[in-house]
């Protein structure tokens, strides 16, 4: 499969020029247990814009065609995903559960189809970014569901936040058809993904993999390929278990801080001068003092990546005390109501109006 990248580009390189470019990008496969992983950073890790980039593939006998992309799941992260690859010149039709939402990519001058299934009978390769493992299997293969216009040739790319038993399900299903399948579940949030700095996970087939890379290259900053169909979906829960911990860990801290008179501004300060900073701490930590908590990865999304983490855990009987004290909290914050706001208002399962 050869592609070709079109368009311009800051410092008139592409990326997927930069992606080849062994001085500014090299390969580097990294030893992880005995499986071979492959990370591909693909762009400084600033904003660029991506104006007229599209990408082409020359395959079959046809010639140069342009692929046709699907997009499913028009959310917080499906609607800028598909519309920084809109904007990058690439031919994209959408579905959304929620039509209206399909509307200001209709605009941008994407293309609509009425079920998963049309979408995937009319495009070369067709992402899908849904809320969890059930909406991930109805659009994949519930009534009208994608696998149904799926075929040898085409490809489908899971990007939603799963476990690897939903993903190996999707990916048997799909590959039932004579397609190919890649999960690609993605680290970073809204504003990543609106700037296409996402890190994107993936696994499954590698030529899949690399058929879609110049598209991940526009939604994304980094890639890493990981091998067989689940590792994508495990690693993506062990980084999200980890950041729901820290946030526990971080609310607490913030409310002990005002309980002894402290400045929980100066807090936030000095955590983001020490070895524990994180940009999420700088970055939520002045709205939660406030208590608000404008959404970008929605709380209900942070307990179900915790349920499926522990999850993960008990098939392997690891321990996860941490993780678990923390789901606990986000827990008590959904029974309040918090499902919808964003994950750091797990802030307020902690305090004392929410424990009665
Ligand atoms: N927000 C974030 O920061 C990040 C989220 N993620 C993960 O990405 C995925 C999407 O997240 P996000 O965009 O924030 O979530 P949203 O809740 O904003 O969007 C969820 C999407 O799933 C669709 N959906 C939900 N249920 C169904 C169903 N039964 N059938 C068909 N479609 C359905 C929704 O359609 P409708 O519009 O009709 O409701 C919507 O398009 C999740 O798995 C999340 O964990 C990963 C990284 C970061
Ligand atoms: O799944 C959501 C991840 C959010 C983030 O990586 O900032």
């Amino acid at each position: 499969m050869t592609f070709f990248v079109r368009g311009t580009y800051p410092h008139n390189l592409s990326s997927t020029a930069m992606a080849m470019s062994s001085s500014f990008c090299p390969r580097l496969p990294v030893q992880f247990g005995t499986k071979p992983i492959f990370h591909i950073p693909t762009k400084p890790s600033f904003s660029l814009s991506f104006k007229a980039l599209s990408v082409q593939a020359s395959y079959g006998s046809s010639g140069k065609e342009e692929l046709r992309v699907g997009f499913l799941g028009l959310g917080i992260m499906g609607a800028p995903m598909a519309q920084n690859l809109i904007k990058s010149g690439c031919d994209v039709t959408v579905w959304n559960r929620t039509k209206s939402k399909c509307e200001p990519l209709i605009n941008l001058g994407a293309k609509y189809q009425s079920s998963p299934q049309e979408v995937a009978a009319s495009c070369d390769v067709t992402f899908a970014m849904l809320a969890d493992p059930n909406s991930a299997l109805d659009v994949a293969f519930g009534e009208n569901g994608a696998a149904n216009g799926m075929a040898p040739g085409k490809g489908y790319v899971d990007v939603s936040t799963v476990d690897d038993t939903t993903s190996k399900l999707i990916s048997a299903r799909i590959k039932d058809t004579g397609a190919s399948f890649l999960e690609a579940p993605v680290s970073g949030s809204k504003k990543p993904a609106e700037d296409g700095q996402l890190i994107f996970l993936t696994a499954g087939d590698k030529s899949l993999y690399e058929t879609v890379a110049p598209f991940l290259d526009i939604m994304g900053k980094s890639r890493f390929y990981l091998g067989d169909v689940g590792n994508g979906a495990a690693m993506k829960l062990v980084v999200n278990m980890i950041m729901g911990s820290m946030m526990a860990a971080f609310s607490e801290g913030l409310l002990l801080s005002e309980k002894v008179g402290l400045d929980p501004n100066v807090v936030v300060e000095v955590v983001s001068q020490g070895a524990i900073n994180a940009p999420m701490y700088k970055m939520k930590g002045p709205s939660m003092i406030k208590s608000q908590y404008p959404t970008a990865f929605p709380l209900k999304h942070q307990q179900k990546d915790l349920r499926l983490a522990l999850s993960l855990a008990e098939s392997v009987s690891q321990s996860t005390p941490i993780a678990a004290a923390a789901n606990e909290l986000y827990k008590v914050a959904k029974s309040h109501g918090l499902s919808d706001q964003d994950f750091s208002a797990v802030i307020e399962a902690l305090k004392a109006k929410l424990q009665q």
